[in-house]
């Protein structure tokens, strides 16, 4: 048979690490999107042709009606499903409160590493994140 083998491109993903008096702006994910009900940090698929500033900037735009501005990238993981995240510090207006996109996020939170730690049901990049944060595999620009 001939059939053309299917070609496999991971997925590259964006995740947006932003901070407010020292807590993390964390999302649950709806009831219809992928992994629903899941705990984890704002973010997205890259679209082909983007920055990963570009789709950072967009997914916040598009989950929780906020304008980030990124500042750095702070650290690259690969999920067990072979999604490469790009995981990127920004900065949100001190006068700007996310809302939730019900169609993809169904609670936002405002979390200490304790609060996040005792919470269950999460993505594994959360723990993971936290994990690589504490050990200073990751530098943030705050004390969390
Ligand atoms: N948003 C987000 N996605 C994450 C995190 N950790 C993590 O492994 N991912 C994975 O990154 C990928 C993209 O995230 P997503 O599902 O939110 O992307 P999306 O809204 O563009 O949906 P789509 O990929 O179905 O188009 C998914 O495989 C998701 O499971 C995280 O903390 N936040």
């Amino acid at each position: 048979m001939n059939r053309q083998q299917p070609r496999f491109r991971n997925k590259r993903g964006v995740v947006g690490v932003i901070f407010r008096e020292q807590k993390l702006l964390v999302i649950r994910r709806s009831l219809t999107v992928p992994a629903p009900g899941k705990l984890c940090l704002p973010g997205g698929t890259i679209e082909k042709g983007e920055t990963e500033e570009f789709a950072l900037v967009r997914e916040m735009q598009e989950e929780l009606a906020i304008d980030v501005s990124p500042i750095r990238l702070c650290w690259r993981s690969v999920t067990p499903w072979g999604t490469t995240l790009a995981w990127w510090l920004a900065s949100l207006a001190e006068d700007k409160t996310p809302v939730a996109n019900p169609a993809e996020v169904s609670e936002v939170h405002w979390m200490t590493r304790s609060q996040i730690r005792s919470t269950s049901n999460m993505l594994p990049s959360l723990p993971e994140f936290l994990g690589a944060s504490q050990s200073g595999e990751i530098e943030l620009d705050v004390a969390f």
